[in-house]
């Protein structure tokens, strides 16, 4: 089955939340938790088992366990591990893009199932130019993986490179969007090769019609709500991923609070493509 495939299901089941796992220092404390490894360990694993037999997607954020070296990289790895056990698709938000030969070896570490590290996705960087990301993308095809990659960051610094005009007169996020609606051709259900599109970014006048999904961090702390999924994404709001980290981990470490929390946001969510 196609990453894409695989999505359509987990979303018709349980619907269309993205629950990040963002171990910040001010949660780990708000916990009663050391900003330390085996905070980190309780923290995100507590997080990812309350929360992952609830939603289609979990999607850790590699960097707060990279803070902590090769021992917050394994707690990662176990985090993949208890999040697919639980049902839930694992989006790995990694971010990565380089030149072509180093892209295959970022490719190699998080798409091949062989990899200690191998996720369901991730999230890429086209800043070298969409093409250099031609490894992620072959890679993922081949071992029924999927891409994010991002178009309109939810920050307030994105839209001086991703407004600009492209060589071809197309923005840049429009070049990006373009790229995956080629990729997308021909899937069934869902293509594999997804956006990032910030619940923030407003009217911006792009068509989000890549036959993919749409990847809407920003829901929740950063002020995205209902309201502006609908505003930003129109007629393809019913392709749309809302990730939330911090809304929903603030409710911790009570399991059940956390599992409510996620039941909750779903309920909001649900009448989104309605
Ligand atoms: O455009 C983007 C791309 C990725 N992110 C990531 O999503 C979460 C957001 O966390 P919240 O606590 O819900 O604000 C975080 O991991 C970011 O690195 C994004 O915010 N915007």
């Amino acid at each position: 089955m196609t990453f894409g495939d695989r999505l359509h299901a987990a979303v018709a089941d349980r619907g269309p939340l993205c629950a990040g796992i963002d171990p910040h220092a001010a949660l780990l404390g708000a916990w009663g938790l050391g900003d330390d490894v085996a905070g980190l360990e309780s923290f995100a694993l507590g997080a990812t088992e309350a929360i992952a037999p609830h939603v289609a997607v979990v999607k850790p954020q590699s960097a707060f366990f990279e803070r902590f070296g090769s021992r917050g990289v394994a707690v990662l790895e176990r985090v993949v591990a208890t999040a697919r056990e639980a049902g839930a698709l694992v989006l790995l938000d990694v971010k990565r893009g380089d030149i072509g030969s180093t892209s295959q070896a970022y490719a190699d570490a998080y798409l091949d199932p062989a990899s200690p590290l191998a996720a369901d996705a991730i999230t890429a960087s086209p800043y070298l130019g969409f093409g250099s990301l031609t490894p992620m993308v072959e890679t993922a095809r081949r071992h029924g993986a999927g891409l994010f990659v991002l178009a309109l960051t939810s920050n307030p610094e994105g839209p001086e490179v991703q407004h600009a005009t492209a060589p071809s007169g197309r923005t840049v996020a429009g070049t990006v969007l373009d790229h995956l609606g080629a990729l997308n051709e021909g899937a069934t259900t869902l293509g594999s090769y997804g956006a990032v599109v910030g619940a923030t970014v407003g009217e911006t006048g792009e068509s989000f019609d890549i036959g993919g999904p749409l990847l809407a961090p920003g829901y929740g702390a950063q002020g995205g709500t209902v309201d502006d999924l609908r505003r930003v994404f129109g007629g393809a709001v019913g392709r749309v991923l809302p990730s939330t980290s911090r809304d929903l981990l603030r409710l911790g470490p009570d399991p059940v609070a956390l599992r409510d929390g996620a039941l909750r946001i779903a309920d909001d969510l649900a009448g989104l493509a309605g």
